[in-house]
Parts: structure tokens; sequence; C-alpha cells
């Protein structure tokens, strides 16, 4: 039998905020393993430090906020030492983060088919045809039966819960291997809620891909994870 590395593995991490000359740790001793393909949820109450941790994976943590202990091993690779162009690498063609506001992921004045075309391209450049042909299929994917009207409209002609769906689009369009979902439901209703996290499941069989599910409400979570995490204020237990 052979041993199965797991492909995300966060070990005693600590992050912290540099403020009145030294850092001052926010979150502490947060410790997981996720297998490919698995959904995992990591739940926890409010401020425990979900979020800052899902960014301190993606390296997109704010202003004076850092990593200042622990590890983030990626495919057995730390990538806390990561230098710019390495996470950028990283987050185009690995692990893709699905964050809280639908509104926030995409640009108001722009219309769906331009963003999702401009994120097709960042992988690798397509002729027009391929491009259209990719749009349509991943809409489809996240089950839009019109793409072509999709592709026409801005973000705020769109409910949460469809602008959720571009996004998740837009994601799948990069081919991560693992996606992070911080909070993908928080600002929908009991309705869009449920048929996001299906989707998420879906997406999870059909490509392949790890999901880690971040969500305050563990019940909400509990019917698609394989596995759910909880952190507390200091930490994480599985
Ligand atoms: N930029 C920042 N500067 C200073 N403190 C911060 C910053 N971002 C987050 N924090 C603090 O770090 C802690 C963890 O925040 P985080 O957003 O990760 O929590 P969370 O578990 O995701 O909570 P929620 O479910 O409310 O989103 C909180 O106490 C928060 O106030």
């Amino acid at each position: 039998m052979f041993h199965l590395h797991p492909l995300l593995q966060v070990d005693q991490l600590e992050i912290s905020h540099y403020k009145d000359g030294e850092f001052q740790p926010l979150v502490r001793d947060v410790s997981f393993q996720i297998q490919a393909g698995e959904m995992v949820a990591l739940t926890g109450p409010s401020g425990c430090g979900k979020s800052l941790t899902a960014q301190a994976i993606v390296g997109l943590l704010g202003k004076r906020l850092d990593v200042t202990g622990g590890k983030i091993m990626y495919q057995q690779q730390n990538v806390v030492p990561f230098n710019d162009r390495q996470w950028k690498r990283l987050r185009r063609h690995e692990i893709a983060l699905l964050i809280q506001d639908s509104l926030n992921g995409l640009n108001p004045i722009r219309t769906i088919k331009k963003q999702m075309a401009e994120t097709i391209c960042q992988k690798r450049k397509w002729n027009r045809k391929d491009i259209l042909l990719r749009l349509h299929t991943f809409l489809h994917e996240v089950g839009f039966s019109d793409p072509a009207h999709i592709l026409r409209t801005y973000p705020f002609e769109l409910s949460g819960g469809m602008r959720q769906r571009v996004l998740l689009a837009m994601m799948l369009s990069l081919e991560p291997k693992v996606i992070i979902a911080d909070e993908p439901t928080t600002s929908l209703d009991i309705i869009n809620r449920e048929k996001v996290l299906s989707l998420i499941k879906k997406l999870q069989y059909d490509y392949s891909l790890t999901v880690l599910l971040i969500s305050h409400d563990q019940k909400s979570v509990r019917k698609y994870a394989d596995r759910i995490l909880e952190m507390r204020i200091e930490g994480v237990t599985s």
C-alpha cells in the first residue's frame, strides 16, 4: 500500500498583525490537512480566523498582516516564503479563492463577457471562437440555460446567486485544482444557498476538485462536506 500525501497541509499556522512596531498574533496554532478530491468545511465562530487562514493559503493577506509561524504545504512545498510571482502562479493555476461578496469579485462597469474572457486569457491565449465556446460551456456547467444572455449583462442586472455562479464559472475556466470558497452563500437567501452549495458539490465531482468550504454555519454545510473542521478562537480541531 502506498502513502498518499495530503494535497494541502496547514501546520501550526500563526497569522499576525503588525501594530505599534510589533507583530501581534490574530490567529494561532491552526493545523489541518486536505486530501485531493475532498470537500472539507472549515467552520467556527465569527472572528476565529477562517478568512485570514484562507487568505494566507493563497498569499492574499492584507496590509500589515503576515504569516509569523508555521507552514502551509501545497503539494509538499511550503508556500509561505513564496514571492509575488509564485503567488500569482499559484492563484492562476492551482488554488482559486471565491470570496464572500460576489459584487466585490466583479467589475460593475464591464459586461460579464468581457470579464470572463479576460479571466480565461490569464491562463493562456485562445482565439475568439474558442473563448466564446468556453464561456458558453462554463456558464452551462454552473446552471445557466441561456449563456448568451448572461454574457451580455452587467453584474448589477443579475441576482446575488447568479453572480456567485458567474464567479464560479470564471473560476472553473482557470481549471484550478483547489477551490477555497469563503462564505460563498452568506449574502444569499436559503434557496440560492442550497443551489450554490449543491453546485459546488457537483463541480467537485465533475472536475475532480478539492474544495475548502468556509462557513460560520456548520448546519448548512454538513450535508455537502465530506469532513468538518471546527476552528476555535485559537486553533482548529477535526
Ligand atoms: N486587516 C486586519 N487587521 C487587523 N485585524 C484583523 C484584520 N482582518 C481580520 N482581523 C481580525 O482577525 C481575526 C480573525 O478574522 P477573520 O476575518 O479571519 O475571522 P473569520 O473567522 O473569518 O470571521 P467571519 O466568520 O466573521 O468572517 C478577527 O478578530 C478580526 O477582527
